[in-house]
């Protein structure tokens, strides 16, 4: 089966990971990235952890066993212990609360599955094989990257930039807002560069040739 991919703001949420192993630590990274706020409990933790620092107020660990009260108020949940019986029960707990769910234990316990991402700004591109093969999910984002232009993200900023301006000078032509949002990406992508102001009466001078060519041809 496949996984439906959401694109969520996960801004201030509280995500709950239990487990301070090298799985657990995985994925605080990824979250972390996405301004979630993180209560990890642990028996143990590696490391890596300590370099990780308090983020701000948005990274808090407790040393010791899990408790049930720890899932109190959770938007989503890590079960990353060592401990397949803890996960399980982590799991039962989270979907019966409608809790979004991962389980270091297998893709039977996990409402969501953590794809292999990769983010440039607000460029995020996030690959799963289903949970089938995470190498090859890796060899994916890895080819990917090999063909991703440098500044992707910039040029998306960009080009949501000057969209803004389309609204603006164009509010009643959806049409051809539509066909210059798509020639300046096309072109931002063609030459690699990122777009500004100068590639927009470019692109609307090669919009005007493609009709002035179409009206000589009929
Ligand atoms: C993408 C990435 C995101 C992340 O976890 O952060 C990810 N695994 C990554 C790394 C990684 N995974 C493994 C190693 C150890 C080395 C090795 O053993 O080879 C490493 C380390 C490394 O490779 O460096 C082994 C492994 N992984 C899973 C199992 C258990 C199982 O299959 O049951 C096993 C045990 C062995 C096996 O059977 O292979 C399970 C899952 N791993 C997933 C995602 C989900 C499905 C994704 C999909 O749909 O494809 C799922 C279901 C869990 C989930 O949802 O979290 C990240 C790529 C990083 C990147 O490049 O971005
Ligand atoms: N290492 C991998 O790449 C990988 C990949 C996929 C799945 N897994 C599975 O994921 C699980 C975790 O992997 P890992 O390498 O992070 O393991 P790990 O042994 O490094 O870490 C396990 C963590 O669970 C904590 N823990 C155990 N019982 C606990 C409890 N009752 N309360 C609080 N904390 C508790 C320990 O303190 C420790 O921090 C393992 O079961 C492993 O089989 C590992």
């Amino acid at each position: 089966m496949s996984y439906f991919p959401f694109f969520v703001d996960i801004k201030g949420w509280l995500c709950v990971i239990v487990g301070g192993g090298k799985v657990a630590y995985r994925k605080v990274c990824g979250l972390l990235a996405f301004g979630a706020d993180l209560h990890v409990i642990a028996t143990a933790f590696i490391p890596e952890f300590e370099h990780l620092g308090n983020q701000s107020g948005r990274l808090r660990r407790s040393c010791r066993e899990f408790q049930e009260e720890d899932l109190r108020g959770a938007d989503l949940v890590i079960a990353a212990s060592d401990d397949e019986g803890l996960n399980q029960r982590i799991s039962v707990f989270c979907r019966q609360a409608h809790i979004p769910v991962n389980s270091a234990s297998g893709k039977e316990d996990s409402s969501f599955l953590f794809p292999a991402l990769i983010t440039e700004g607000p460029v995020t591109i996030g690959i799963s094989t289903g949970g089938n093969s995470p190498a090859l999910a890796h060899f994916l984002k890895e080819r990917i990257q090999g063909v991703l232009p440098e500044e992707i993200g910039e040029t998306a900023q960009e080009l949501g930039k000057l969209r803004e301006i389309f609204q603006k000078q164009y509010p009643d032509s959806p049409a051809l807002r539509r066909s210059l949002s798509g020639t300046l990406a096309e072109e931002s992508l063609k030459t690699g560069k990122i777009p500004d102001e100068c590639a927009l009466i470019e692109a609307q001078n090669l919009m005007n040739k493609k009709t002035d060519k179409r009206t000589n041809t009929t």
